[in-house]
């Protein structure tokens, strides 16, 4: 592996302020953080910018506004490159090259000799279990195959930043699992890994430092427990439809967790049995709201939602599947 001592006081990776617009769109926003070792989650809806994130990282894009660093050389020098392996999420092959052949056309364009490009091919198809099917050309390989060889070029020059995005779609469970346990042994083995995924569980297997995008903004990053606990303090507001509005105002006002109660301006949208509610302690509001309704059984609440837009809705919505606390 790349000698770590080589770039010991500079971060492996380094986001410094970065913007990515495509023509009009906005795909990143001002994205600033910093990823020394270890493994990191990268979790966010579609569309959330995770792909635009990992190419940025991978020097296969670069930033509109800002910097993105590996070990201190930009992203997309070359020096950076022996860095980095990058497995994307969308099939890149020579599809008539046998997986064999194609890792080791990456190997040899990673800048290593004829000689180690054969011995480390041999090396990771084996560790991935392909070697025996590797010599049939890549278009007869089933997804989880193409997901191998796509790993497998990733790995090869043995970088001490692998760069996933997406590893495990479309992998079944055996497959995952088994893959699980090689991400787990490349980081104890000194690798550092940066994996996206739309499925939060899947990502606290390996890891629970979480990085959260939300339409192109750095939503949280930390420790899902450090996450939860922003959220849980984060106020948001919430329309209830009810047929007395007014006695279930008199009612939530002198609760701890509510800090104002409105009434919405009409619109199409909005009846006149509808009341907002800004709500300080999100968590503690629902579990009171939920003893309250089920001792008062006469309320007819015909709507209840949050109307917060804000990237903190959209964590809790990603965290409320999760188990951990
Ligand atoms: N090459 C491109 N040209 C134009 N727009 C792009 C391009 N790549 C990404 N985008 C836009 O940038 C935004 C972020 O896309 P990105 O692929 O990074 O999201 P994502 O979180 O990886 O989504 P998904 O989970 O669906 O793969 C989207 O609005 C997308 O349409």
């Amino acid at each position: 592996m790349y000698n770590s001592a080589l770039y010991k006081d500079e971060p492996l990776l380094q986001f410094i302020d970065v913007s990515k617009w495509f023509g009009p769109i906005l795909a990143l926003s001002q994205i600033t953080w910093t990823f020394k070792s270890g493994i990191v989650g990268l979790v966010g809806a579609n569309g959330a910018g995770k792909s635009t994130f990992l190419r940025l990282a991978a020097g296969l894009l670069r930033p509109t506004l800002g910097e993105v660093k590996i070990a201190g050389h930009d992203a997309w020098d070359w020096r950076s490159r022996r860095l980095i392996g990058y497995c994307p999420s969308t099939d890149a092959f020579f599809h008539d090259l046998s997986g064999q052949q194609f890792v080791l056309v990456m190997a040899r364009l990673c800048g290593m000799t004829r000689r180690e490009a054969r011995k480390s091919t041999e090396a990771i198809l084996q560790r991935l279990g392909l070697h025996d099917l590797a010599t049939r050309p890549i278009y007869g390989y089933s997804k989880g195959m193409r997901q191998r060889i796509k790993l497998a070029q990733a790995l090869v020059h043995h970088p001490p930043l692998l760069i996933l995005d997406e590893p495990l779609a479309g992998i079944d469970p055996l497959g995952r699992h088994e893959l699980i346990g090689l991400f787990r042994q490349l980081n104890q083995e000194g690798h550092s890994l940066i994996i996206s995924s739309h499925e939060l569980e899947t990502l606290e297997q390996l890891t629970d430092q979480i990085l959260i995008l939300s339409r192109g903004r750095l939503a949280a990053a930390g420790t899902i427990a450090e996450i939860r606990h922003q959220l849980s303090e984060y106020p948001i507001t919430i329309r209830i439809t009810v047929s007395s509005p007014r006695e279930l105002a008199r009612q939530l006002i002198d609760w701890p967790e509510v800090s104002a109660i409105e009434w919405p301006a009409s619109s199409q949208h909005t009846s006149c049995n509808t009341l907002l509610v800004r709500v300080h302690r999100p968590r503690e509001f629902f579990q009171r709201l939920t003893q309250f309704l089920a001792q008062n059984t006469s309320w007819d609440i015909t709507c209840f939602e949050s109307i917060d837009e804000s990237a903190h809705a959209l964590l809790g919505y990603i965290l409320g599947g999760s188990g951990k606390t």
